[in-house]
C-alpha cells in the first residue's frame, strides 16, 4: 500500500446526470476517497451504490445528506462506490493515496487492547487500562481528523472511549478557548460533530496559551496547565468506577504547537493523562525527540504516522474566521438552524471574573523591589462595562469565586449589550432561562456579532 503526499487524479466521474445541471456522480474505486471543499452554498451528497465513510463515519445507503458552506471532507471507501453530488464545490478531487490503511491498522491495535483490558476487568484485582491515545503534529496535519476516525470506528464496534480535546485554538466539542472531554458513544456524525450533552468542560478563554492582545503578550502557560490537570483528574475519578469506560480508554487531541514551551505542554500532556499511545502526524523531527524522551517509559509506544495529502492548510486569517464561526455554531447550529436566547439581567445578577494577572505590567510602572509577573492563577473581579462587549464568558459551576479555576461551566454566553445607564447586560444563550450560576468567567475571546451568518 502507497501513502504520503496527495495523488490528485482527474475525477473518475460517471458524468452529469440527465436533467439536473449540478448533480453529477463519482466513482470511487476501493480504498480511494473523493476530497471536497464546499463552495459557499450547501452541497448535498449520497452514496448511490458500495460503502463509504467520511471521516470513519458510514454514511447511510441512499440517503441525501446536506453540507454545510465551507466544509472540507472527504469521503473515503474501503471497497469501492459511486458517490452522487447536487451542488457547486470548491474543490472535489478523487485520491488514490492515502494513509488510511495505516490508520485503521492502529484501530486494530487499540481494539486488540481494550479487548485485552475488558477481559482484565473481570479477573484481575488491579484492572488493566485501555488505550490513551494522544494524537500529536504540527498544525494542519490531520489531528482532529485522525481523532474522530479512531473515536468512530471504536465506536462502531460498540467502544465508548471518551474524547479529551486539549486544543484550545480549535475547541471541537463546545468553542475554542475550552478543553473538554465527552464519551463517544456512536460513531460521530460528519455534520454535526461531537455531542454535547455529557461533556465536561473548563473554560481556558484563550485561542492559545500565549496570546497577543491589542499588542500586549498575555502568557497563561500556567493556567492551561492547571485546567489540564483538572480535566484529568476528574476523567480518572469518573473512569475508576466505570470499567466500560476505562476499557475503551481515552483518545485526546492536542494544539499544533509543537516547538519550545508547546513541546513542554505536550509531554505535560502526556504525562497528566498517562498516554500509552503517542501517535504524531506528519512530523519526523517531533517522533524522536518525543521517541527520545519517552524511551524510559515502557508503557508508552511512540507511532509515526503520515499526513494525509487531502488535509487543507489554514492561514491564520482562515483560522480566526474558524473560531469566530466554530462559536457562531455554537449558539446558531452547525446549518444555522438554532436560535440562541437573549436575556437582559442587572449587573448585580452576576459577577464576572478574570483569571491569570493579565498582560504584565512593565517594571517601571511598578513600586520598586515587586515582581512584574503577575500571579498566573489569580482570580479577579471584572468591572462590568463597555469592555466586555461582544466577549464570551463561561457560566461556571462554581459555588464560591476561589473555586472558579477548578471549576467546570455548563456552557457559554456572547455579550451583546452592555448598558450603562440601566446597569443592565444582555447575552445570549444556547438555552433558555435563568443562568445555572452567576459566576461568569471571561478570557480574550469575543465574537463581533454580525447576527445570523
Ligand atoms: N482527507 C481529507 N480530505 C479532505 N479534507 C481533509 C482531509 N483530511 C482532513 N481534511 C480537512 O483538513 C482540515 C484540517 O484537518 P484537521 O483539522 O484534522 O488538522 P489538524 O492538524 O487537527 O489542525 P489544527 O492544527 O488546527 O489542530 C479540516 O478542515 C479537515 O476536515
Amino acid at each position: 500500500m502507497a501513502y504520503g503526499g496527495p495523488s490528485m487524479n482527474p475525477p473518475a466521474m460517471i458524468g452529469a446526470v440527465p436533467g439536473s445541471s449540478n448533480l453529477k456522480q463519482v466513482k470511487l474505486e476501493r480504498e480511494s476517497e473523493l476530497r471536497i471543499e464546499v463552495s459557499d452554498e450547501d452541497l448535498k451528497l449520497r452514496v448511490v451504490n458500495g460503502t463509504a465513510e467520511i471521516f470513519g463515519s458510514e454514511l447511510p445507503p441512499g440517503i441525501w445528506r446536506k453540507f454545510p458552506p465551507r466544509l472540507k471532507f472527504a469521503v473515503f471507501t474501503w471497497y469501492g462506490a459511486t458517490i452522487e453530488m447536487d451542488g457547486v464545490t470548491e474543490t472535489d478531487y478523487t485520491a488514490d493515496e492515502t494513509p488510511m490503511v495505516s490508520y485503521v491498522n492502529v484501530h486494530a491495535i487499540l481494539d486488540a487492547r481494550r479487548r485485552f483490558a475488558k477481559a482484565s476487568t473481570s479477573t484481575d484485582s488491579e484492572p488493566v487500562q485501555g488505550p490513551r491515545v494522544i494524537v500529536v503534529g504540527p498544525t494542519d496535519s490531520g489531528k482532529s481528523t485522525l481523532t474522530k476516525m479512531l473515536l468512530s470506528w471504536a465506536a462502531k464496534q460498540g467502544w465508548k472511549p471518551t474524547f479529551v480535546d486539549l486544543d484550545v485554538g480549535q475547541g471541537s466539542i463546545t468553542i475554542p478557548g475550552a478543553i473538554a472531554a465527552t464519551p463517544i458513544e456512536m460513531p460521530l456524525d460528519p455534520v454535526e460533530g461531537f455531542p454535547l450533552d455529557m461533556a465536561l468542560v473548563y473554560y481556558f478563554g484563550h485561542s492559545a496559551p500565549i496570546t497577543s492582545v491589542n499588542n500586549n503578550t498575555i502568557n497563561n502557560v500556567e493556567l492551561y496547565k492547571v485546567l489540564v490537570k483538572e480535566l484529568a483528574q476528574v476523567l480518572e475519578t469518573q473512569v475508576a468506577g466505570n470499567p466500560e469506560s476505562r476499557a475503551a480508554g481515552m483518545v485526546i487531541n492536542t494544539m499544533g504547537w509543537i516547538d519550545g514551551v508547546g513541546y513542554e505542554l505536550l509531554l505535560h500532556a502526556i504525562d497528566t493523562f498517562k498516554a500509552s499511545v503517542v501517535l504524531v502526524l506528519g512530523q519526523e523531527k517531533l517522533f524522536s525527540m518525543l521517541k527520545d524522551v519517552l524511551r524510559t517509559k515502557s508503557n508508552v509506544d511512540v507511532v509515526k504516522l503520515h499526513k494525509s495529502g487531502g488535509v487543507v492548510a489554514r492561514s491564520g486569517a482562515v483560522r480566526k474566521a474558524s473560531r469566530a464561526s466554530r462559536i457562531k455554531e455554537y449558539f446558531y447550529g452547525p446549518s444555522n438552524e438554532l436560535s440562541p436566547y437573549a436575556n437582559t439581567v442587572s449587573f448585580s445578577d452576576v459577577q464576572v471574573f478574570r483569571i491569570g494577572g493579565g498582560p504584565r505590567a512593565p517594571t517601571s510602572a511598578l513600586p520598586i523591589g515587586s515582581d512584574p509577573v503577575s500571579n498566573p492563577l489569580r482570580v479577579t473581579p471584572v468591572n462590568i462595562d463597555q469592555g466586555l462587549l461582544h466577549s464570551i464568558l463561561g457560566v461556571s459551576y462554581a459555588e464560591e469565586p476561589d473555586q472558579i479555576i477548578s471549576s467546570n461551566v455548563s456552557g457559554f454566553v456572547h455579550v451583546t449589550e452592555v448598558d450603562m445607564h440601566r446597569n443592565k447586560i444582555t447575552y445570549l444563550a444556547p438555552s433558555p432561562g435563568a443562568l445555572p450560576s452567576k459566576f461568569l468567567v471571561a478570557g480574550s475571546l469575543s465574537l463581533v456579532d454580525e447576527g445570523r451568518r
